[in-house]
């Protein structure tokens, strides 16, 4: 994958990036000015990041993702990351009929539902998943493939389908790992 070098990252315009960040040159990414990205945090081809996005560290966007943070926002937790095709939305146009729909129509015809979504430490979502407007993936949980992920979670939680519903527990086992890896790279410069 080719990636901006450190130099063209900071000069993107972020409002804030961390170290060893990567982003790929093949990435479309709106309103650096509203983006903030965590140490070590790296996104892949072909994604497209909007609005108001903040990012901890080791965050991984694959492949094909959409991040639309808006006015509202999308917060990722530290070592958390979308598998390939995730889409998460932070507003929607109103579905109902009561009002016209899509960008190409002024505001006052329109009633988009728009609230921040968080996806907490550690969470991983799996391949093609859909995240609505308020969501909160609580710390540690994890989204099957082709999930739609329309309500909240609970932390550290194996969740699939659409809807999503909670199917197993998630090991903590690497909370031990992640005390490991950060003491192995405490001493990383790039
Ligand atoms: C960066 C990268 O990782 S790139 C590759 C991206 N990888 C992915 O997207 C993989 C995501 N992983 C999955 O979707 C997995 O199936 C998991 C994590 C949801 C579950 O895996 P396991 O814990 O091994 O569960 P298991 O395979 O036993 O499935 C349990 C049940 O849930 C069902 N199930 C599993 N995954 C899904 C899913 N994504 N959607 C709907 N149902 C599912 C299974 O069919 C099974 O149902 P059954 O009990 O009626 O037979």
């Amino acid at each position: 994958m080719a990636y901006l070098t450190e130099r063209e990252v900071q000069e993107f315009g972020f409002k804030a990036v961390g170290k060893g960040v990567k982003v790929s040159s093949n990435a479309s990414i709106y309103n650096p000015e509203l983006i903030e990205l965590g140490d070590y945090s790296r996104i892949d081809d072909f994604c497209v990041i909007s609005g108001n996005i903040t990012f901890g560290m080791h965050v991984h966007i694959a492949p094909f993702c959409l991040v639309a943070g808006g006015d509202k926002g999308i917060i990722m937790g530290d070592f958390s990351g979308l598998a390939y095709g995730v889409q998460v939305f932070s507003q929607s146009d109103d579905y109902s009929g009561r009002t016209l729909t899509n960008p190409t129509v002024t505001a006052q015809f329109k009633r988009e539902r728009k609230a921040r979504v968080t996806v907490g430490k550690h969470v991983i979502i799996g391949a093609s998943s859909v995240v609505f407007p308020g969501v909160n993936l609580a710390e540690g949980c994890s989204v099957g493939a082709m999930t739609l992920v329309n309500k909240s979670t609970k932390p550290w939680g194996i969740y699939s389908g659409n809807p999503a519903r909670r199917i197993k527990e998630r090991k903590r086992d690497l909370l031990e790992l992640e005390t490991q890896f950060l003491k192995e790279h405490e001493n990383d410069s790039i």
